[in-house]
């Protein structure tokens, strides 16, 4: 037992030397970040990067230790260090709607070096705990006076309610975003609405779920009738947390979501009716010898299907909802004219 003891106080010694060399790393990082600001140049450096994970998995190799853990910690170790090159966003964010989407979002942007990030909505008292785990800031009746940035994380039918309403009327100057992932009557609406109470008004759609801003956190932002000056401050936002920016149009995103959103609902919907038609006339239970691939679809139709609203929506107001619909027509035409 004692020789026991004495490897693991060996190991922990180790871990402690492993933890204040990386507390080394990330002060002399630090330090980069500042040097590079001062001269205006880019924080990130893709091909330092390249060039570190190449040598980190060698010199793992070279030392008997396999090199994708090498790989594995300096990803890890770059992922990390940036957030530490890059100094706090002072940029005042009001997200409205604590929904997933909203919380999921504002809790990104306090991870991501945003340091006042505040969260209202309807009933925000009830919500206190969860924005504040979030990290985030719960306010009740906030006046868009006192933020630069509005997120507007709500349903597109918010832009009728008092609360939105209320806090647009004081919004003169500000940001406004909303992520609606539909860009129709109620993008129309905050169009109007930014005309008449004079704030700046950029449409954007994240694509992506609540559940998936680890992965890919891409945002679509719609250009239409905005200029390059207020593009580039709405891009700077989510940029500087972290996420991709990708510029369209508002009709080469309906087009775009015709297939990526209409065509991939109503193939899944009718997937679903056609497993279930098919299982009650062979009448087998087909779920238990489902195989992996199966199961991932059979996940990604339930986790749609619970949001029947969301579909009747985003197929109704697509304009080449039309369009998607007889094309999927057209596929299942085609397989039994092949079979
Ligand atoms: C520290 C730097 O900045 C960033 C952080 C790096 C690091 O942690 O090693 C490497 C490249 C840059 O993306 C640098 O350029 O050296």
């Amino acid at each position: 037992m004692d020789d026991l003891n004495s490897y693991r106080k060996q190991i922990d010694e180790a871990d402690e030397g492993i933890i204040k060399l990386i507390k080394k790393r990330f002060d002399i990082v630090k330090a980069v970040g500042e040097f590079k600001r001062a001269q205006g140049m880019p924080l990130k450096d893709n091909s330092r990067e390249d060039a570190l994970k190449i040598k980190w998995k060698q010199m793992a190799e070279e030392n008997g230790v396999d090199g994708n853990l090498g790989l594995s910690v300096i990803t890890d170790i770059l992922r990390f260090s940036k957030e530490q090159e890059m100094p706090k966003n002072e940029n005042r964010l009001l997200v409205i709607g604590y929904g997933g989407m909203g919380l999921s979002i504002a809790s990104y942007f306090h991870k991501h070096n945003f340091s006042n990030v505040y969260v209202t909505g309807r009933h925000v008292d009830k919500m206190e705990s969860g924005i504040a785990d979030a990290g985030c800031i719960p306010i009740k009746d906030p006046s868009a006076k006192d933020f630069d940035t509005i997120i507007m994380a709500t349903p597109p039918e918010s832009v009728n309610s008092d609360i939105v309403e209320g806090i647009l009327q004081d919004a003169e100057g500000k940001l406004v975003m909303d992520i609606f992932s539909v860009k129709t009557d109620a993008y129309k609406k905050l169009l109007d609405y930014s005309k008449k109470l004079n704030f700046k008004y950029v449409s954007v759609h994240p694509l992506f779920g609540p559940n998936q801003l680890e992965d890919i956190k891409k945002i679509a932002v719609i250009t239409d009738g905005v200029d390059e000056k207020l593009l580039a401050d709405a891009e700077g936002i989510w940029s500087y947390a972290g996420f991709t920016t990708i510029r369209t149009t508002l009709d080469e995103h309906e087009k775009a979501m015709a297939i990526v959103q209409v065509l991939r609902m109503l193939d899944f919907v009718a997937l679903k009716n056609s497993i279930g038609d098919l299982k009650g006339s062979l009448n087998v239970d087909y779920s238990k010898l489902a195989t992996v691939s199966f199961e991932k679809v059979e996940e990604l139709i339930d986790n749609l299907s619970d949001d029947n609203d969301l579909i009747h929506e985003i197929v109704s107001s697509n304009r080449y909802s039309k369009q998607a619909i007889e094309a999927l027509a057209k596929g299942i035409e085609s397989i039994k004219s092949e079979v």
